[in-house]
């Protein structure tokens, strides 16, 4: 525990506080409870359906934290308990959430009562206790660039106005409904627009957190080791459980998305300074990942191919990658984000925060994580049992 008195970007003393995390159990609320536990002396009350990735903040052996972390097994949909946390808290954080595109067309019911429904409680009980919040959206709220619509040739293409994603100024374009897809990113604008209007008329403090993939250990799942066989995790997962099994990465329509990726670490310091930093970082809405780190999807699985090899000892695979249609893959209604550059004017002017990690650095450690934690158990999942005699 940081036993040194900790102060804001004013010079100010930042006072141990009680937070709220919902969805603490989850891959971004695991690394920021590690985070909060280790580097300052707040409390986090975590509130999630599960508790897997944060177990080993909760076991007895952790003494230093047991006093500064309680694990509340509650289900935010229906359960009463929740006004009462965030009435003994002085911030929460929301980041529960349906959140894998898998999910968006095939189950958008519960991807929109997740995403708008399910947080309006939170908000509410937010906004009456006149407690702060923070809330998480996503750089899905943008959908395509401007870009897009130009024909594939124009020049203007590599305008910055044309694709840069900017929290004032860039519109939010999404497909037609029939590409349910968007079913999430609209749930996430209307939940933002929300936020944004009890901030306006009641008062609430809020800030508002639009993620461009953080990546990094504890993403999702591998499937058939700790998720469901016919799962679909987010990419790194996807591609990671391909390397692990010695397949080759699939690419959806020929991977020429493009996406930038952020190492969760550095992005987790980009959620501490909001939570420290209560006069810069409330009313606003911030972009926080690294235009720097762009890659066609396409190049990522070639990267992941390469850095798998480096950090596993395993020979390169002969095919690294093989093409399937989003239809094969997603089904009926899925759609894509062509690009995603953040806009870093903002949270750079408010808060000073730059990434620091490169993609393949990130992929690096991420992969080792990776090739530690499941290669033994895929091994032993796929192993032939042996005929007997
Ligand atoms: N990882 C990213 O790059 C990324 C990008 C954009 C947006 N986000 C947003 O950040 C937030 C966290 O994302 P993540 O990557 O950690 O996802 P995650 O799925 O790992 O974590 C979400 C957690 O919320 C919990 N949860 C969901 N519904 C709940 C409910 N009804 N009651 C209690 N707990 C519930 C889940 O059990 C899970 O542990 C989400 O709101 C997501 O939309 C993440
Ligand atoms: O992480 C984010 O910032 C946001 O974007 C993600 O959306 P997306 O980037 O499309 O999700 P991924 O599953 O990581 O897919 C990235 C790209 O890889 C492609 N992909 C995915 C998996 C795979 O095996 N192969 C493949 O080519 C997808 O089609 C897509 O073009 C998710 O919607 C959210 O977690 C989040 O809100």
């Amino acid at each position: 525990m940081a036993s040194t008195v900790r102060v804001d970007l004013d010079g100010n003393e930042v006072k141990a506080m009680t937070i709220c995390m919902i969805g603490a159990g989850g891959f971004i609320g695991s690394h920021l409870c590690e985070k909060i536990l280790s580097e300052t002396s707040h409390k986090v009350l975590a509130v999630d359906v599960y508790n897997d990735k944060i177990k080993h903040l909760l076991e007895p052996q952790t003494k230093q934290w047991v006093e500064r972390i309680q694990f509340h097994r509650i289900n935010i949909k229906h359960d009463s308990r929740l006004e009462g946390l965030i009435k003994m808290a002085d911030l929460t954080i929301n980041l529960a959430a349906i959140c894998t595109p898998a999910d968006y067309n095939t189950r958008p019911l519960d991807t929109i009562y997740s995403n708008f429904i399910d947080a309006l409680p939170v908000v509410k009980y937010c906004s009456e206790n006149n407690k702060r919040l923070i809330h998480f959206s996503t750089c899905e709220v943008y959908g395509k660039t401007i870009g897009s619509f130009l024909p594939k040739d124009s020049p203007l293409r590599e305008d910055p106005q044309f694709y840069l994603l900017s929290e004032d100024a860039s519109p939010c374009i999404f497909g037609p409904i029939e590409k349910q897809r968007w079913s999430y990113a609209c749930a996430k604008q209307l939940i933002e627009r929300l936020v944004y209007a009890e901030g306006a008329e009641n008062g609430l403090e809020f800030t508002i957190v639009r993620p461009f993939n953080w990546i990094g250990p504890r993403m999702d799942f591998i499937p058939g080791i700790d998720g469901p066989s016919e799962g679909v995790p987010r990419v790194l997962a996807c591609f990671s459980n391909n390397l692990l099994r010695g397949e080759p990465l699939k690419l959806v329509d020929g991977g020429e998305s493009q996406r930038t990726f952020v190492y969760i670490k550095d992005a987790i310091e980009a959620v501490l300074l909001m939570i420290e930093n209560p006069a810069r970082a409330n009313g606003h809405i911030f972009n926080v990942g690294n235009p720097h780190n762009e890659v066609t999807v396409k190049q990522l699985a070639e990267m992941m191919a390469e850095v798998y090899s480096k950090v596993s000892g395993e020979p390169a695979l002969e095919q690294p990658t093989i093409d399937v249609s989003s239809k094969e893959f997603y089904g009926e209604g899925y759609d894509d984000s062509d690009k995603r550059i953040p806009d870093m004017t903002i949270i750079n002017r408010q808060l000073g925060w730059n990434p620091k990690t490169s993609l393949w650095d990130l992929l690096e450690s991420t992969l080792t994580y990776q090739h530690r934690t499941y290669a033994e158990a895929i091994k032993q999942a796929t192993a032939k049992p042996v005929a007997s005699s």
